[in-house]
């Protein structure tokens, strides 16, 4: 897959490490930053690693901050955008399957290296179920239509 990333500064260090594990699963990688831990502003990356996936440039993306919280909301405020946050891979695979997620995100000051390769791998191997899920998927976009 080609997957987007992005990281305020204090998910910067994981994201390095994340970016050479998806590498090393064969998924094309295209870092949209940050690109050091010199202290910078999370929206920043969210809404670009967004806006990149929204457009269909990538098949998803992976958005890594102190919590998760914050660019996952900030990637949320993108028409299309279903991003996921979360410090489990369950959550990360049933988002996928259930909600048809397009972007995961965690916090680096909440899940290590190890778990974040779970997440990320969990969520990347699902798929979305449809069935059922698609009305309800239907209408959070209508929700942003009807803004
Ligand atoms: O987790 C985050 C947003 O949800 C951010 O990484 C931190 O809250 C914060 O922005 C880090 O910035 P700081 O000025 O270095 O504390």
């Amino acid at each position: 897959m080609k997957l987007a990333l992005g990281s305020d500064h204090v998910g910067w260090e994981l994201k390095q490490e994340i970016n050479e594990y998806l590498q090393s699963l064969g998924h094309e990688i295209v870092d949209f930053g940050a690109y050091s831990s010199e202290r910078t502003n999370y929206p920043t990356y969210g809404k670009k690693v967004a806006e990149e996936v929204a457009a269909g440039h990538f098949d998803g993306g992976v958005l890594i901050c102190g919590t998760g919280v914050g660019i996952s909301i900030s990637a949320n405020k993108v028409k299309g955008i279903r991003a996921v946050v979360c410090s489990e891979p369950y959550t990360a695979k049933l988002s996928k399957q259930h909600n048809n997620t397009n972007i995961v995100a965690f916090g680096s000051r909440v899940v290590g290296i190890d778990l974040a390769k779970m997440i990320v791998k969990e969520w990347l191997e699902a798929s979305y179920e449809g069935g059922r899920h698609t009305k309800r998927v239907q209408m959070i976009s209508e929700i942003e239509t009807n803004e």
